[in-house]
């Protein structure tokens, strides 16, 4: 790793020549390979873009030159080239590197949002300021990856990037053909086109926008020519960069599935996963369940946006070929979309990460949920994620979808429930449906003591002290601090009410016999399951107080999933000390606060 070791910044970088150029990608390179397969992490997207991070790091000027990589997955060269390879021994690690660009770790990073198609729109942006305050002297550019050019924002962003031709902007486009898999539509397909080079005026250039390449993303010297005539041009341009998701690694090159896009940690010399888990993942449950209504139900059709293995719709798209229905980095699209194909008689099954269904409010709300339609939303990854940052963790989709008219919400604690509530959610067809589940392996499955109101009663111990409303995986968590509390004599009834909106109103009538009670759920608070059981408890006149746990009003740095929850207080031990502090304070019951093993 000599040229990596003597690299101390961009001055050297622009010294070196073509062979040292070479070297150094590949010294890169094998330093991704051997941090990345340790830690897990995009490979594959780091893989593609090692020369083209080093051409952009010689021809602009970082940070003067703003530097808008879009979703930010990709930005682990950029980070090498920027004093960050010390932290690689800590990436996406509580307190270690960001697995995305980050402003606290460096002044070379600016957008922190992992949700793709938005660098366009932040390009714009600081082109427009710099205009208004006639800064002439410092370049914008933007690296958009083909996948995200397939989302709407973008398209938006290019149309307001094309009025302006008398402002500078730098458009990086990253053509690896790919998201995970093989990136479709009309936009893939005049790509292809550009990339055989045949030279019409191209979708870039009718817009108005210049337009240069196809180039090499593979040759430095090459990128470089082109990124020099694209800086002194003036005026917005499309580079357009061919780049190979995953080059330079047998187990990424190879993998015709997603070519390494997001890698568990793995033993570089085999590609054999370093953990692998044993239980089924929610998701390989949905996967599972899903096929087998679709065999049922020929009226069933499933949306991926650009995320069909992820999401588990792998199999339903082996076995139903045309009825899952990939639209791209696209989300309102599908979800509006859905809404037509439910008017034409189907029941479309809408499989997105829940972070993601944020950026699909509207349409959920007005485009399916006004005309009643029986659509049905399967989120996945909801709640803390951890790895992935601030803006993956899907916390905040049972508070903003908590307001939808007619849309009713389950939240299944184990893989059982998930079979059960999912074929109860595209059975309904009276108005939209959605399941959210948690990344990764299933919790163990947790049997119903009993049910009631077609509720789940998962424990009834001592007296009616404390009502404990459990909200999906955390369950456990549920059960953990009914077990504590009742070692002080405090009774707990614990409910998984399966369907979480609207409130059973049968919960309002065991709440009433209560002296407390808690919700606890993997979302925020702010407006979570919590606060809406309290407004049901307001309208049903109960009086019993209520105390919501969830995570707090605030963005979650990257981390373990469990890790994180702990660092919200969503631990049994610290929830069933608080509760005796609550029954204290509250409901004037007193009982030994000695500490709570394990509280805070
Ligand atoms: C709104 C949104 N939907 C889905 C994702 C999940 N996702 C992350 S990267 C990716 C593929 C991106 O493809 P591309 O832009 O071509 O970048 P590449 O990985 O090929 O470099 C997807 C779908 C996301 N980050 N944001
Ligand atoms: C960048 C992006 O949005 C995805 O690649 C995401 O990181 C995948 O997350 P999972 O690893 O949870 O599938
Ligand atoms: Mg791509």
């Amino acid at each position: 790793m000599a040229l990596l070791d003597a690299l101390d910044g961009q001055a050297r970088l622009r010294r070196m020549d073509t062979e040292e150029l070479d070297a150094l990608a590949g010294e890169i390179r094998a330093f991704l390979i051997d941090r990345v397969s340790r830690s897990g992490g995009h490979l594959g997207p780091n893989l593609g873009v090692v020369e083209l991070t080093i051409a952009l790091h010689r021809v602009f000027d970082s940070p003067r030159d703003r530097l808008v990589w879009d979703t930010g997955h990709q930005s682990y060269v950029h980070k090498i080239l920027t004093g960050r390879r010390a932290g690689f021994d800590r990436l996406r690690q509580q307190g270690g590197l960001s697995g995305y660009p980050s402003q606290a770790e460096s002044e070379h990073d600016l957008v922190e949002n992992s949700h793709a198609s938005t660098s366009l729109s932040y390009a714009d942006g600081l082109a427009r300021a710099d205009a208004y305050r006639d800064v002439r002297d410092r370049a914008v550019v933007a690296i958009i990856g083909d996948g995200a050019l397939t989302g709407g924002m973008a398209w938006e962003a290019l149309n307001n990037i094309a009025g302006g031709p008398e402002r500078g902007l730098v458009i990086v486009l990253n053509d690896n053909t790919r998201s995970y898999a093989p990136t479709i539509g009309g936009v893939a397909d005049h790509l292809a086109v550009l990339r055989e080079g045949r030279s019409w005026p191209g979708v870039f250039e009718q817009l108005g926008l210049s337009y240069l390449g196809p180039v090499d993303g593979h040759d430095i010297g090459a990128m470089e020519a082109e990124l020099i005539r694209a800086r002194e041009l003036g005026g917005p341009v499309v580079v357009h960069v061919v780049t190979e998701k995953g080059r330079g690694f047998t187990h990424t090159e190879g993998n015709e599935l997603d070519r390494g896009h997001a890698v568990r940690p793995m033993d570089p010399a085999s590609g054999a996963p370093l953990a692998a888990s044993a239980a089924r993942s929610y998701t390989a449950v949905f996967g599972e369940e899903i096929t087998k209504l679709a065999a049922a139900r020929p009226d069933l059709v499933a949306i991926t946006a650009a995320m069909l293995e992820p999401v588990g719709l792998l199999e339903m798209g082996r076995r139903f070929p045309g009825r899952v229905i990939d639209v791209g980095i696209a989300e309102q699209h599908a979800v509006t979309m859905a809404a037509g194909l439910s008017m034409g008689g189907m029941h479309p099954v809408v499989a997105i990460y829940a972070t993601f269904v944020n950026r699909a409010f509207d349409q959920l709300l007005m485009d399916v949920a006004l005309h009643r339609r029986a659509v049905t939303f399967v989120l996945d990854r909801s709640g803390v994620t951890g790895d992935d940052g601030p803006s993956h963790n899907g916390m905040w989709d049972l508070s903003i979808l908590q307001v939808v008219p007619g849309l009713r919400i389950a939240a299944p604690r184990d893989a059982a429930r998930l079979a059960e509530l999912l074929a109860e959610a595209v059975a309904w067809e009276q108005g939209p449906t959605l399941v959210r589940f948690a990344k990764g392996a299933a919790e163990p499955d947790i049997p119903a003591a009993t049910t009631f109101g077609g509720m789940d009663v998962l424990r009834r111990s001592g007296s009616l002290d404390v009502l404990v409303v459990s909200v999906g995986a955390l369950a456990g968590v549920a059960l953990g601090v009914s077990d504590t509390l009742r070692e002080r004599g405090i009774g707990t009834t614990v409910i998984d009410p399966r369907w979480v909106t609207p409130v059973n109103p049968v919960l309002c009538d065991v709440a009433r016999r209560h002296r407390l009670v808690i919700t606890i759920e993997d979302n925020s608070r702010a407006g979570g399951v919590g606060s809406t059981i309290a407004q049901a408890l307001q309208d049903a006149g109960v009086g019993t107080p209520l105390r919501a746990f969830g995570i707090p009003r605030r963005f979650l740095e990257h981390g373990r999933r469990s890790d994180v929850l702990a660092g919200c207080g969503l631990t049994a031990p610290d929830i069933a000390l608080a509760v005796v502090e609550e029954l204290a304070e509250r409901v004037d019951v007193h009982v030994p606060v000695e500490r709570i093993e394990g509280g805070r």
